[in-house]
């Protein structure tokens, strides 16, 4: 038995927690000498979307032809070669949207559809009327094999799924013909809980029986049908039959992860690594309860790796758009690549980093002549450039309460071409933190501009009326004005070595001590630090008299 360590407080949850089993209780997993944990992934395995397999999405509206359609031809532009395009024989729209596609000519010569049939013949004969006319098809036949489902669900023991299997493989065969296109799948649907011996068992068997070959290979697809593990624990039920199945060459192993525990994806990974040559997922991971495995994070998630994903997400608002029109269901904004928020950093420290990141990645580019598009990207806290997905780096950083000085001068320059000087940064950011935490809200990119403004751009007590300089004498200036200062208001001149200098002797006449301890322009404006009759401020201004009007609002900032 183990014992709590002092350390940590937490107390039993009331919770029945004794109601479940866990997974060793429940299902025999041969584990030998593991190869996968020392594998590495390095070609995209055959994506195959189900997205428009009835039921399976599991949408509250079933989607009409026009949105199926529109999905088909969305999956055909990615790039995905094997398609699932319906359960044919549950309904009169799945079988109608095959017949369109079939009638249509809609697919493409490289793209192969799968048509999914439950082992009844009645069902099968109406799946091989629906593909009537297509020149290639993948017919997948399907049943539960776990003991649970044998009894609770089928209601027939081993022998009995074994021979029904069996009739439906021959009947499938029967009905396929001579026909060289149509190949044939098996899954047995809730294959992480069934006996090993009987899945290599019903596989084999169908190998044989259908007489796969390297040229016809047959699909044998292990689902997760219900999560119950660890991605570990699939990995081994997985490279288990990878290792045992007769005739491999001839079969392409596939599988099919549900996301019931949250792990889909890794269980995907790990089943590749294990010996999976195939992976069925739905985009952005819809589907069935917790839904089926993202077939986008996989892809991406190897992009990222610097692996070919053989699909294209180039543009990931579109595709995020069209299947949310489809399914009628929003993509979650923290989705993994795809979600609004996933580019974003709203915290300070974040927002630094991304910012250097950003300036870092230009930088070398430009030292190494290769465009930033095609430079090695190295950026922190983004894991993929998001103009790769076609994204614009407007939405990277956004500004609140958490947010920093890095995240502020960011903004401020992208969105209004002003570039504070690193020294004035942080006072800024402590103007715009002040308001962000007074409103609760976010500052968009004009209002951070208006912050700016009503901070550094707008009068204040001292007022600079008709005012000219020159230079008198080589490096002697003079500057002479008109100045609005309380009672020293009135006509003011001064000397220095140039227009700044006399400017600030000019003031020293109206009563105001200024030193100028900090000074930088950029193309728009410019930004000045003084000391004023012993107060420290930052000013700033535009326009053509930039570098006058800093001083004067850092005069009347220090007069505050
Ligand atoms: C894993 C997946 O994604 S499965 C996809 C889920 N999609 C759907 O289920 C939607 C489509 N399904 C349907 O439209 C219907 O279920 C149909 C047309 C296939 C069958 O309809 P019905 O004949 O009315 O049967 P029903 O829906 O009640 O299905 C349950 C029966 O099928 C049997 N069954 C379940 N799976 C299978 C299978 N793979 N092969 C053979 N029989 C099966 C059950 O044992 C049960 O038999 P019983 O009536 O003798 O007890
Ligand atoms: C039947 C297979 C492919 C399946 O959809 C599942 O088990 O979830």
């Amino acid at each position: 038995m183990t014992t709590t360590p002092s350390w940590n407080p937490q107390r039993p949850s009331p919770m029945p927690y004794h109601r479940y089993r866990p997974y060793q209780e429940r299902v025999h997993v041969p584990a030998g000498d593991r190869r996968w944990p020392s594998a590495r992934i390095e070609r995209a395995p055959l994506w195959v979307p189900v997205d428009l397999r009835d039921g399976n999405q599991a949408l509250a509206e079933p989607m009409d032809t026009p949105r199926k359609r529109r999905f088909f031809d969305l999956l055909v532009t990615t790039g995905f070669k094997e398609i699932e395009i319906g359960y044919p024989s549950a309904s009169r729209t799945d079988f109608g949207f095959v017949r369109h596609l079939v009638d249509g000519g809609a697919v493409p010569d490289d793209v192969t559809p799968v048509v999914f049939t439950p082992a009844r013949t009645d069902l099968i004969d109406r799946t091989f009327d629906a593909i009537e006319g297509l020149p290639r098809a993948v017919v997948h036949l399907y049943i539960a094999t776990s003991p649970v489902w044998r009894d609770v669900v089928l209601g027939r023991d081993r022998d009995e799924v074994r021979r029904t299997v069996r009739r439906a493989a021959e009947h499938m065969a029967r009905r396929a013909g001579d026909a060289p296109g149509v190949r044939f799948q098996f899954s047995p649907e809730t294959f992480n809980l069934t006996e090993p011996d009987f899945v290599l068992e019903l596989c084999d068997g169908l190998t044989r029986l259908w007489d796969a070959s390297p040229d016809r290979p047959v699909t044998h697809n292990l689902p997760a049908t219900v999560e119950i593990a660890t991605p570990n624990v699939y990995a081994d039920q997985i490279e288990y039959v990878h290792r045992n199945l007769s005739r491999r060459g001839s079969v392409i192993l596939s599988v099919h992860p549900h996301n019931d525990r949250g792990t889909g994806v890794a269980c995907a990974e790990l089943a590749v690594l294990a010996g999976a040559q195939r992976v069925e997922g739905c985009l952005f991971g819809n589907g069935e309860r917790t839904g089926n495995v993202d077939l986008v994070t996989l892809a991406l998630n190897l992009y990222a790796q610097g692996v070919d994903p053989m699909v294209d997400f180039g543009d990931i608002d579109a595709v995020r758009e069209t299947v949310e029109h489809c399914n009628r269901l929003p993509v979650h904004p923290r989705h993994p690549y795809a979600g609004e928020l996933v580019h974003t950093a709203f915290s300070g420290t974040h927002q630094d980093a991304i910012g250097k990141g950003l300036a870092h990645h230009a930088r070398r580019a430009a030292e190494s002549g290769v465009p930033e598009r095609q430079a090695p990207w190295a950026v922190p806290y983004l894991p993929v450039d998001p103009a790769d997905l076609g994204r614009s780096y407007e939405a990277v950083i956004r500004v609140n309460s958490q947010s920093g000085k890095g995240g502020v001068a960011y903004l401020l320059n992208r969105h209004a071409g002003i570039d504070l000087p690193p020294g004035m940064r942080p006072e800024f950011a402590r103007i715009v933190q002040e308001a962000t935490d007074d409103s609760g809200r976010e500052a968009t990119p004009k209002e951070l501009y208006e912050l700016f403004q009503a901070a550094y751009l707008t009068e204040g007590a001292v007022r600079l009326h008709a005012w000219s300089t020159h230079e008198e004498a080589p490096g002697v200036h003079r500057f002479v004005c008109t100045l609005e200062a309380g009672d020293r208001t009135g006509d003011h001149e001064g000397t220095g070595t140039g227009p700044l200098t006399a400017f600030v002797d000019a003031l020293a006449g109206a009563g105001l001590t200024v030193d100028v301890l900090d000074f930088a322009q950029d193309g728009t404006a410019a930004f000045a630090e003084c000391r004023v009759n012993g107060v420290t401020a930052w000013g700033a201004g535009t326009g053509p008299s930039a570098a006058v009007q800093a001083v004067l609002s850092a005069v009347n900032r220090g007069l505050r």
